[in-house]
């Protein structure tokens, strides 16, 4: 039996990962990893090769990929029945435009130092949340390692995904889609339920994480901490257009969350209805819309990470 099994996403970051699939292969032999491997062929893919993986007895699965390929090796782990998440490993060789999740796991973006992190076999344990939600009124849910963004921000990676799908990626693609749906966004009226305390709020925009980046490098949840067993919950609610641009530099750090316009809170649990649709972003893959439930699953996903 092999130790891993690689699965390679070629069309991340503009297919990249197809490009430097042959590097990470050479090193990976060299370092006398033993592998099998497969390339997705398209959206969902990498999901049913981990559940395949799983029943054929790999207990160590690395995803070569972007977020986008790691959600769906993670949906792929929750959703099987042949063996408990936590006798399961999973590793990222970060090939993706965004690659925020591994930030904050001690996951570098260069392919050499990720490939260290996995040999070293250093075991970090973290939570995931569960969303349910709905799509053309089906209800459907999803889990998610990283953050599950709605409202503005759901808005913005919508956009940003149909430019990917253009083959326009980048953080730069990120930043001019974030401006061109500011132009044009409206918050929307909410009822959000914070652990069964409920409040109306008029939303600009809301991040439910375990980890602390999204968009490219934004640190959107700044106090997260991936195995405490709470969300940690960003919240802005309706900020002048004018302050999002002259505050744009304080998301990527973190500072904003000093603004007057913006709470954070902590939770097991996130309910939020609403009369309009509201749109849903989790790790970066654009899905369905409201009403939603969020959940978190305490300390079940081991991964190679660095810190
Ligand atoms: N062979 C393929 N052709 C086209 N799309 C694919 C293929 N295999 C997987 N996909 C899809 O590509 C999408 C993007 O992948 P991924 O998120 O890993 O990369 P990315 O968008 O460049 O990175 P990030 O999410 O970190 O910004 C996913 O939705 C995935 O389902």
């Amino acid at each position: 039996m092999k130790e891993y099994f690689f699965i390679v996403n070629p069309h991340s970051s503009g297919s990249k990962a197809k490009r430097i699939w042959p590097l990470i292969k050479d090193i990976i032999e060299k370092e006398r990893f033993t592998f099998d491997y497969k390339f997705t062929e398209g959206r969902m893919h990498a999901y049913n090769l981990t559940i395949e993986a799983i029943k054929n007895g790999y207990k160590n699965i690395i995803g070569v990929g972007g977020d986008g390929t790691m959600n769906e090796i993670i949906n792929g782990i929750f959703n099987q029945n042949y063996k408990n998440s936590r006798e399961i490993v999973v590793g990222i060789i970060p090939t993706g435009t965004g690659n925020d999740w591994g930030k904050t796991i001690g996951i570098p973006n260069d392919y050499i130092q990720a490939i260290k992190i996995i040999k070293e076999g250093k075991i970090i344990v973290q939570d995931i949340g569960k969303v349910e939600y709905y799509n053309n009124n089906e209800r459907e849910e999803r889990y998610f390692a990283n953050i599950a963004g709605m409202f503005f921000d759901a808005e913005v990676t919508k956009n940003t995904n149909i430019s990917k799908d253009k083959n326009k990626s980048g953080a730069f693609s990120y930043l001019l889609n974030l401006l061109t749906t500011l132009y044009k966004y409206k918050s929307q009226k909410a009822k959000i339920i914070i652990d069964d305390k409920a409040t109306n709020v008029n939303v600009f925009s809301m991040a439910v994480g375990i980890c602390k980046y999204s968009g490219g490098g934004m640190m959107m949840v700044p106090s997260a901490i991936p195995d405490d067993g709470y969300f940690d919950i960003t919240l802005i609610e309706n900020i002048p257009k004018l302050q999002v641009i002259k505050n744009i530099k304080k998301i990527f750090d973190g500072s904003f969350i000093q603004l007057k316009w913006v709470k954070q809170f902590k939770a097991k649990k996130v309910e939020i209805k609403s009369k309009e649709k509201i749109y849903l972003e989790v790790d970066g893959e654009s899905l369905g819309h409201s009403p939603f439930k969020f959940i978190i699953l305490k300390k079940v996903l081991n991964v190679f990470g660095g810190e």
